[in-house]
């Protein structure tokens, strides 16, 4: 029999390209041939693929950052994409075509439309991309990364979760050490590129927790770079013992060990906070495309796992009095523990890899 082809397309950000990550690993143990279809921002974070996982790279030229670039010849380039991708296909016959969203997967997915082949598409957030939206009634099937997921009327989505790294899966369920008069550490993480809002209003609020709790207390704050020095400055002017970086590569760990997280909402962090299992009070990026991290985090926040900040309306006494609640009510920590990790979903990588292989199967028939 045929090695069975799963082809992959996905682009622009991290916050595509991880899931996808997840997804080759586990086809090509199963024995799959796995080739990804993205441009040049998406192939930067192909530093972790597997290297057996066939790379193709389609022209930059096509996409811009936020949208397709609006001039004459586009549209003729994204033919000429659709056309070689038609091109592979025929000759590829792949199995299933699965997009993760980004403008970089539009020839694969339309290339699949046309000569239809067994497709679907995996949405991270609570809000369908730009790119997804056209798909998703011209796929077999959409799985979600958030759950509820908002999607067009007489769409099914079918909840998978968003696929987790290794480090974070071996602390799925972690011992949580309640809030009390011991050490105790709080984690800011603003997703994987930092946010400057929460190096503005984190560090006064936390100052204005009271003596017994600040004692105690640890801060791992990741910050974007040009606000390391005047964060790591405020915390030391305050006498707070805070370790600030741009990248904690050791995120699983300082999650697993803190009380409590403050973040933004991205797709990744959540199903890290649920699958970990942590109270969180979390601030969602206001300018994100559909307001998706609000989505995101509604869920989480309804389950009684996280504390929801909108932005705009946040002042630092609000974000101080949540975070000494949470720090100072060791039952309300507790069970926002355990409403968390009735949410996380640590089989999110194997639900995709089932999905993907009924579609096959289906394809067969
Ligand atoms: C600003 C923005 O538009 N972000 C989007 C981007 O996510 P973005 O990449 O910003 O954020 P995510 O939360 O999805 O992922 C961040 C990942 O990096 C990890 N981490 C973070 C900080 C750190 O120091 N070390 C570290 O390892 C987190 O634990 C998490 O696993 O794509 C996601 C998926 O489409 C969206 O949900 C987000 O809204």
């Amino acid at each position: 029999m045929k090695q069975p082809l799963l082809v992959m397309a996905a682009g622009g950000t991290g916050g595509h390209m991880f899931p996808a990550q997840a997804l080759a690993e586990a086809m090509l143990r199963r024995g799959w041939r796995v080739k990804l279809s993205t441009d040049a921002r998406g192939a930067r974070y192909t530093g972790g693929f597997p290297h057996t996982v066939e790379i193709d790279q389609i022209s930059s030229a096509t996409f811009a950052r936020g949208g397709l670039i609006a001039k004459a010849g586009v549209p003729f380039r994204i033919a000429g994409g659709v056309t070689s991708a038609v091109a592979g296909m025929i000759r590829d016959k792949p199995d299933v075509v699965v997009g993760f969203g980004g403008y970089p997967s539009i020839p694969a997915l339309s290339a699949a439309t046309l000569l239809k082949r067994p497709r679907m598409i995996h949405e991270q957030n609570g809000v369908l991309g730009r790119v997804n939206q056209i798909f998703a009634s011209r796929v077999d099937a959409v799985a979600c990364g958030t759950w509820p997921t908002e999607l067009p009327e007489g769409i099914e989505g079918y909840h998978v979760g968003n696929p987790v790294r290794r480090a974070v899966i071996e602390r799925a369920g972690a011992g949580y050490i309640v809030p009390g008069d011991y050490p105790m550490s709080v984690l800011v993480i603003g997703g994987s590129q930092g946010a400057r809002i929460l190096s503005d209003v984190v560090p006064p609020a936390i100052a204005q927790l009271p003596m017994e709790v600040l004692r105690s207390l640890r801060v791992s704050h990741q910050a974007r770079e040009e606000d390391i020095e005047r964060v790591a400055t405020y915390y030391a002017e305050h006498g707070i013992d805070a370790d600030v970086q741009p990248f904690f590569n050791d995120i699983p760990r300082r999650m697993t060990e803190a009380q409590l997280v403050i973040s933004r909402a991205g797709a990744s962090s959540l199903a890290d906070l649920s699958v970990i299992g942590r109270p969180s009070i979390l601030i969602p990026y206001a300018a994100a495309a559909g307001d998706h991290q609000t989505a995101n985090a509604r869920g989480l926040v309804d389950a009684g796992g996280a504390i929801m900040l909108p932005e705009s309306r946040m002042t630092v006494e609000d974000l101080a009095a949540q975070i000494e609640l949470v720090l100072t009510e060791p039952d309300g920590a507790l069970q926002m523990v355990r409403a968390a990790l009735g949410f996380g979903m640590p089989d999110a990588t194997e639900r995709l890899v089932t999905m993907v292989e009924e579609l096959a199967e289906k394809g067969r028939t």
